[in-house]
C-alpha cells in the first residue's frame, strides 16, 4: 500500500515537556501526518558523525526518520546556504543576502545525503512531499537516483519577483531544480505568480494554462495552497488554557489594562523593533493609553549561530529596554518581552486575554499565530488583530486591521483604534475571520495538495 512520505529540514517529534517545536512548519505538518499517519524523515536537530541509516522512532501513526548533521553541515547548509542565503533572498532582503560557494556545496551535499538515507524507505507507489526551502535540490537529487514517485515541494516562505530572485548568483541551479518535481505549492498568489514568470522568462518553460508548464521536457504543475490550522480544536484548547492558573496569573497581574501581545520566533523577518517603535509612537501620539495598556511580546530564541540573528536579539533588547525607560513608571511596564518560547495550549490561553494580537511582519509566508489568534477568542467579546500586509495571513483574515510593518504612524493609528473598538465592530470582525479560517482549515490543506499531485498524469510524466 502507497505511503506518504513528508520530508523537511525541520521535524516537529513531540517531546513530553513542550509539544511540537515552535515553528510553522512543524506545527502544520504534525497535524497532517497525526492524522492519516505516514514517513516523516529530516534532521534530527542534533549534531553528530554522518549516518548511513536515519534513526527511526515510532509516535501514533507516524514513524520518524531522524538524521544528524555534522558541524560543518550544519554551517554550511542549515546556517550558511538555507539561513544566510535562501531566507533573506526568498523575504525579499538583499541587504541581508549573503552568498558564499562554500555553503552552496555544503547546501547540495546534505541534500545528497538525504536521498541517499531517504531512498532506502521509499517503495514504488510512495507519494514524496518536500517541504520548504532548505531542500528545493531534493527531488532532483532522487530523480538522479531512479526515484519515478509522484513528488511534490511545498514552498512555506515567500518566493519573491525575479528581479530579487536573479541576484542568486547560481539562480539557474537552484530554480532548475524545483522542475524535478511535479507539483509545487506556494502559499498564496502572488508567490506562484513570481514563481511561474520565473519558469517562463529565465528556464524558458512554456505557459500551456494558469499553473501548467512545460520545462526541461515535463510537465510542472503550482498549485496555492495556504496553511491553516485547525480552528475548531484550537479554540477549544483556548477555552481550556483560560481556565490554567498560568493564564490566570497573567490576567490578574494586568490590573484590569488591556493587553497587546505578539508571538514570533526572534527574526528580522517579523518586524519586532518596527513594531515596538510602532508602540512606542501610539504611546506618544494617544496618551490616553500611558499607564493604561501592556504590551506582552513573546519572541523565542532563533537560529541564535546567525550573526544577523544575534545583532536582531541585541538591538529588540535595547529597543524594549528604551521604550520602558522612558515611559515606564514604578506601577508600570509597558512591554513585556519575554525571550522563551510557550507551549501552544499556554499561547493560546495568553491569546484569548489578549484584546489586540500585533502581527506586523515586514515578510512572512502564511503566519500561523495570526490564525491561532482568531480561533483562541471568545466570540462574545473577541479580541481584534492587526497585521501587515506582508503577511500570507492577511490574504485570508479579511476582519483585521490591515497596516504597511514599515509605516510607523499608520500601524501606531491601528493599535489605538483596536484598543478603542467598540463590541459590535469587534464581534462582526472576528465572525468574518473566523469564518475565513473554515477555508484554509488544516484539515483540507494536505488533501488538496495530495490530490492535485495525485491528479498528475502518468502519461506526462516520462522517466526521469
Ligand atoms: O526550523 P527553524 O529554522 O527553527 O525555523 C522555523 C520554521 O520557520 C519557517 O516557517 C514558515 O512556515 C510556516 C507554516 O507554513 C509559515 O506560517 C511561516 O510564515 C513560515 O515562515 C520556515 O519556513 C520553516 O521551514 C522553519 O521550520
Ligand atoms: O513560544 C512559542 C512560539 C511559537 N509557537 C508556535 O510556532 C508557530 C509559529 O508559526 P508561524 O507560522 O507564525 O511562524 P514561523 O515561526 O513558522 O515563521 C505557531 O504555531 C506558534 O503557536 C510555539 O509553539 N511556541
Amino acid at each position: 500500500m502507497s505511503k506518504l512520505v513528508v520530508v523537511s529540514n525541520r521535524v516537529g517529534v513531540p517531546t513530553r515537556k513542550s509539544g511540537v517545536a515552535a515553528g510553522g512548519l512543524a506545527v502544520a505538518l504534525n497535524d497532517v501526518l497525526a492524522e492519516r499517519g505516514g514517513l516523516w524523515f529530516g534532521w534530527s536537530g542534533k549534531i553528530g558523525a554522518p549516518q548511513s541509516e536515519a534513526t527511526l522512532v515510532e509516535h501514533g501513526k507516524i514513524t520518524y526518520a531522524l538524521c544528524d548533521l555534522s558541524n560543518e553541515d550544519f554551517g554550511e547548509y542549515y546556517n550558511g546556504f538555507a539561513n544566510r542565503t535562501l531566507w533573506p533572498l526568498l523575504h525579499y532582503r538583499l541587504d541581508l543576502t549573503e552568498f558564499a560557494r562554500r555553503d552552496l556545496a555544503g547546501y547540495r551535499r546534505v541534500n545528497s545525503y538525504f536521498a541517499d538515507l531517504l531512498i532506502k524507505h521509499i517503495e514504488p507507489d510512495d507519494v514524496i512531499w518536500i517541504h520548504d526551502y532548505h531542500l528545493i535540490p531534493l527531488a532532483e537529487a532522487l530523480r538522479a537516483r531512479g526515484v519515478n514517485n509522484r513528488i511534490g515541494y511545498f514552498q512555506h516562505i515567500p518566493w519573491p519577483s525575479p528581479d530579487i530572485f536573479l541576484a542568486l548568483p547560481n539562480h539557474i541551479e537552484i530554480g532548475h531544480a524545483l522542475t524535478a518535481c511535479d507539483l509545487v505549492g506556494f502559499q498564496t498568489e502572488r508567490d506562484a505568480v513570481n514563481f511561474g514568470r520565473y519558469l517562463v522568462e529565465e528556464l524558458g518553460a512554456f505557459a500551456r494554462k494558469d499553473h501548467v508548464f512545460s520545462v526541461a521536457g515535463r510537465e510542472l504543475r503550482t498549485g496555492v495552497y495556504p496553511v491553516g490550522i485547525d480552528r475548531i480544536g484550537f479554540a477549544r484548547m483556548a477555552k481550556r488554557a483560560s481556565r490554567s492558573r498560568f493564564v490566570a496569573e497573567v490576567a490578574n497581574s494586568l490590573n484590569g489594562r488591556p493587553m497587546l501581545m505578539g508571538v514570533d520566533r526572534l527574526d528580522y523577518s517579523k518586524g519586532l523593533t518596527q513594531r515596538l517603535d510602532a508602540f512606542e509612537r501610539m504611546l506618544e501620539t494617544a496618551a490616553e493609553w500611558r499607564g493604561h495598556v501592556t504590551f506582552l511580546q513573546i519572541t523565542p530564541k532563533s537560529r541564535g549561530d546567525i550573526p544577523e540573528y544575534a545583532a536582531m536579539q541585541r538591538a529588540l533588547g535595547e529597543t524594549a529596554g528604551r521604550i520602558n525607560g522612558r515611559y515606564g513608571e514604578a506601577n508600570w511596564t509597558p512591554i513585556r518581552y519575554v525571550n522563551r518560547s510557550h507551549t501552544r495550549l499556554e499561547l493560546a490561553g495568553l491569546y484569548r486575554v489578549a484584546k489586540v494580537g500585533v502581527v506586523t511582519p515586514l515578510r512572512d509566508g502564511m503566519n500561523l499565530v495570526a490564525k491561532e489568534f482568531v480561533a483562541a477568542q471568545d466570540p462574545e467579546d473577541p479580541g481584534v488583530l492587526v497585521i501587515s500586509r506582508f503577511a500570507g495571513a492577511a490574504s485570508v483574515l479579511d476582519g483585521a486591521l490591515v497596516v504597511n510593518p514599515y509605516d510607523m504612524d499608520g500601524t501606531a493609528n491601528a493599535l489605538s483604534q483596536a484598543l478603542a473598538m467598540p463590541l459590535e465592530e469587534r464581534r462582526q470582525r472576528w465572525q468574518s475571520m473566523w469564518d475565513r479560517l473554515e477555508t484554509t482549515d488544516i484539515a483540507g490543506w494536505a488533501p488538496r495538495f495530495l490530490a492535485a499531485l495525485e491528479r498528475v498524469s502518468h502519461r506526462r510524466r516520462p522517466l526521469w
